[in-house]
């Protein structure tokens, strides 16, 4: 899309995908290159009641300068009087957490290339001094190719980042790291964190911290902050080894992405595919 300004008239609406906390997401065509996108549509009423205005921008500030094929692509933004209008990368095959909720988990291969996937668009977002901080099944898409897609920077950050402001996370507490449940100064280790928790319950079917009760958030509080772990046999001794090895409590303590993409049951599923190419095979 060769930069100019866009307006809802160059594009035509195909159908709903979905209502998220502050935007509803529609499938659309742009009329001249007939090419489809998925477009987040935010009011500004909305942004301006819950004084969010400020993450939308940093969500499209940093989204529309990355570029990796295992990260959802923001090609550009306009508004109107009413609405800020976000032009995404679709990914034509939905949401990786419904797939996961259909299939309750994942076989050890499927689990494997889907961390790779992640580790290596952790490990260039990092590179870029990006933080996601909000790393879930529900900010992940699933591309043509059934290959993983991270979307949703509305919580991601430039690191480091003392994130002075209170973090107002309404959203499940399951996925955060200690130091982000304790509010305290933290590093892109948080995503390596997410990480852990996503491989799993990629395995498992069920995040390790869950409060017993739903929305149990002091259960799960305090068990992430005892890194309360409970690893069923069921799971292989190398997938054990790498989620031991992520969901640590020091920050420090956590393998690095780079050893994450050496650990052997990532190499034993995905083959030395050599440096994933972190640049998009055309638009
Ligand atoms: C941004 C974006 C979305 C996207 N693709 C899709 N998003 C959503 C649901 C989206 C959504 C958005 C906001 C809140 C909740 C859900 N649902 C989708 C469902 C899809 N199908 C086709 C494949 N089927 C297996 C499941 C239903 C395909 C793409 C989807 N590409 N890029």
């Amino acid at each position: 899309l060769i930069p100019k300004v866009w307006c809802l008239d160059d594009f035509e609406l195909a159908r709903p995908l979905g209502k998220g906390q502050f935007g509803q997401v529609y499938l659309m065509r742009e009329r001249q290159s007939r090419f489809v996108v998925a477009m987040k549509v935010v009011l500004k009423s909305d942004l301006l009641k819950h004084n969010m205005e400020h993450q939308l921008r940093r969500e499209i500030d940093i989204q529309s300068n990355l570029r990796h094929k295992h990260i959802l692509r923001l090609d550009t933004f306009f508004h109107d009087e009413k609405r800020v209008y976000l032009v995404l990368e679709y990914a034509p095959q939905g949401e990786l957490y419904k797939r996961l909720r259909k299939m309750v988990k994942f076989p050890e291969w499927q689990a494997s290339k889907y961390i790779y996937e992640l580790a290596t668009a952790l490990a260039y977002l990092h590179r870029k001094h990006v933080i996601h901080r909000d790393i879930k099944p529900e900010n992940l898409l699933l591309g043509a190719h059934g290959e993983l897609k991270i979307s949703d920077f509305g919580w991601s950050v430039h690191a480091p980042s003392p994130s002075s402001r209170r973090l107002t996370f309404c959203g499940t507490l399951d996925y955060l790291a200690p130091e982000m449940v304790e509010g305290r100064v933290h590093s892109n280790r948080v995503d390596v964190w997410s990480l852990g928790v996503l491989c799993y319950e990629f395995l498992v079917g069920k995040p390790p911290f869950e409060g017993l009760q739903e929305e149990d958030r002091q259960a799960t509080y305090s068990r992430i902050a005892k890194v309360d772990l409970d690893i069923p046999e069921t799971i292989s001794s190398e997938a054990r080894d790498l989620i031991l090895k992520l969901l640590k409590y020091h920050p420090d303590h956590r393998l690095g992405l780079e050893r994450v993409l050496l650990h052997p049951w990532i190499t034993r599923h995905n083959g030395t595919k050599g440096s994933s190419s972190s640049h998009n095979r055309g638009l």
